[in-house]
């Protein structure tokens, strides 16, 4: 988490899965936690996921343009306080086509849904597909704060054979093609990493879905 002397460069993890280091902006980066910070508001704010086991997941996540539950998306926040789903803003649609670009992975579709979930130094993600979706248009991932471990693996089992790779502010991860039903999660965060003039403690990560339906 030093800096490097040369930048890191793009890499193909695994097909149709590009990590584009720094593909946001100090700037971008800003803009984008100011409009994280205000979805996280109340209505349909920030909410702490149940799964149907009676577990919690620990990162804690808001939805844009569907509402994300286990497993499936509703216009409400049907495990939540039942308000209607923030929209999907025009901005972000455009971003996310961009990004898929990017990478150089055709987009199939306009960009519809966002989950924004935020991790304190505790929080991780299991291994696990984003499956809910119609559409196979790619899933564009962009991270913000702190550093985590991003865990990508193979789209036949959450085990062996699979990549770590560190997910820094900024930087941008495209999945679609062969590893769009790939199994991933994210293995640790490492507090305290953020950039200290973004002025976030935790990270955010926002991933947008076309959803196809
Ligand atoms: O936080 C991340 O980098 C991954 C998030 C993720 O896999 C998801 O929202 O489905
Ligand atoms: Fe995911």
């Amino acid at each position: 988490m030093e800096a490097e002397l040369f930048p890191r460069p793009r890499t193909e993890i695994a097909p149709g899965a590009m990590h584009v280091p720094d593909w946001l902006d100090a700037a971008r980066q800003r803009e984008l936690l100011g409009a994280c910070r205000d979805w996280a508001r109340p209505p349909a704010g920030l909410r702490t996921v149940r799964t149907p086991g009676g577990g919690t997941m620990t990162a804690r996540q808001v939805c844009l343009g569907r509402h994300w539950y286990p497993y499936g998306y509703a216009n409400t926040v049907v495990d939540g306080d039942g308000s209607p789903v923030k929209p999907f803003p025009e901005w972000l649609g455009e971003l996310g086509r961009q990004a898929a670009g990017t990478a150089a992975y055709e987009c199939a579709g306009d960009y519809d849904i966002a989950l924004v979930n935020f991790y304190d130094a505790d929080a991780r993600m299991g291994m696990h597909r984003d499956s809910d979706e119609k559409s196979a248009a790619p899933v564009v991932s962009l991270s913000l704060g702190d550093t985590c471990v991003f865990r990508f693996g193979n789209t036949a089992t959450r085990t062996r054979p699979y990549t770590d790779v560190e997910l820094r502010s900024g930087d941008l991860f495209v999945f679609g093609g062969a590893s769009r039903l790939a199994y991933h999660g994210v293995s640790r965060v490492y507090a305290g990493t953020a950039p200290p003039e973004l002025g976030l403690t935790g990270r955010l990560n926002i991933t947008l879905r076309v959803s196809g339906f």
